[in-house]
């Protein structure tokens, strides 16, 4: 027997995505010694988080090149649901033989949305991520509040957990994950899609008019949600309203955030999964369905596919073509 065995390597981890989640999680494991590779689109010289009034810059190997990059043991997908197919490349490369992809993206199909995705016979854990992050510059990351994840209760989950063990990061395997998931969503539901539209933080939403539409919202899709199998009732729309009034009022969503800075949304996968649930089983979900429809139009001109002179932009900030002109 050695005297003096080796430490063990501290677990090998590949982080895609450089945004709020992945910059956030990415740095908390840099931070507890794990080896932690960032994998980015965009070019980054350096990542630093801001959390609780400290400003930290992560421990972590950026890489931009998915033929530059060895197996892992763990990957982190965290790129927006829309842009999961565009990390094939990175994915491929990322997982060999005993490797899992964790899928910390909102919604409720995070599996199936990777399977495609990766050799045959990688794990891959779906991850309910409940941490309020943005991003607010290419490689600057501001942590609002909460650092935890809830993931399925098995082998894999509870390999994962270990993993995470003393980073910060609190993983929670759970026995009902499809539970786990709507709930989550629930928490999505009214947040992403009112701040997006209405261009207005968290605390937009303490107002009684928005608290009554909240619960509106909600009340359709537990409607939803329980066909699909998922064990939802009145206590979680309670405590989704409860989590609204005590989240920091000058917090967003991560839809806010791509809106503000014009990036595509994500209403396919959180809104957009409700009205589909709903017409798979005969349920109507016209408020979800409305904000659908209005995400779309807000998508179409993020996405400059809006016909000639009717973006926002074309009309110009001056006064409505009606308007009398001065002292007339
Ligand atoms: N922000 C939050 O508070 C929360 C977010 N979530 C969910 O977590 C997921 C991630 O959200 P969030 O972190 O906010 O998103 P961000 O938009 O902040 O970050 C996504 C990152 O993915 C990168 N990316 C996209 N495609 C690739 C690719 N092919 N290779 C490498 N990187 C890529 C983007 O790169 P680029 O810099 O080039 O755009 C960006 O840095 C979403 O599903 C979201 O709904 C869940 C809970 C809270
Ligand atoms: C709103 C929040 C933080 C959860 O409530 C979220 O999941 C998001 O920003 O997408």
């Amino acid at each position: 027997m050695p005297q003096n065995p080796r430490p063990a390597a501290p677990a090998r981890i590949a982080v895609i995505g450089a945004g709020a989640i992945g910059g956030y999680t990415a740095a908390l494991a840099g931070w507890a010694g794990l080896d932690v590779t960032l994998c980015v689109r965009s070019p980054l010289p350096s990542l630093t988080v801001e959390s609780g009034g400290d400003v930290r810059t992560a421990a972590v190997r950026i890489a931009t090149d998915p033929a530059r990059v060895a197996p892992v043991d763990w990957v982190l997908l965290t790129t927006k649901a829309q842009d999961t197919s565009g990390a094939e490349g990175w994915l491929r490369r990322l997982c060999g033989p005993g490797a899992a992809v964790a899928v910390l993206q909102n919604g409720i199909d995070q599996e199936e949305r990777v399977a495609s995705l990766v050799p045959r016979g990688t794990g891959i854990l779906p991850t309910v991520v409940y941490i309020s992050a943005e991003r607010t510059a290419p490689g600057r990351i501001r942590h609002h509040v909460a650092s935890e994840l809830h993931v399925p209760e098995g082998p894999l989950g509870t390999r994962f957990a270990a993993v995470f063990d003393g980073t910060g990061l609190r993983v929670h395997p759970v026995r009902n994950f499809a539970t786990a998931a709507w709930r989550k969503l629930f928490t999505n539901l009214a947040a992403n899609p009112i701040t997006a539209l209405l261009q207005q933080r968290i605390g937009a939403l303490a107002h009684p008019e928005m608290v009554a539409l909240t619960r509106d919202l909600l009340s359709e899709a537990a409607a939803v949600a329980r066909a699909e199998g998922a064990d939802l009732g009145d206590e979680d729309i309670t405590r989704t309203l409860e989590l609204y009034a005590t989240a920091p009022a000058d917090g967003g969503s991560s839809m806010l955030y791509d809106r503000l800075a014009g990036r595509p949304m994500e209403q396919e996968f959180i809104t957009g999964a409700v009205v589909r649930a709903g017409e798979r089983h005969g349920i109507a979900t016209p408020l979800n369905g409305m904000l659908l429809t209005l995400l779309r139009a807000v998508d179409r001109e993020l996405r400059g596919e809006w016909p000639a002179g009717v973006a926002r932009s074309a009309r110009g900030g001056g006064a409505p073509p009606s308007a009398a002109p001065d002292g007339a």
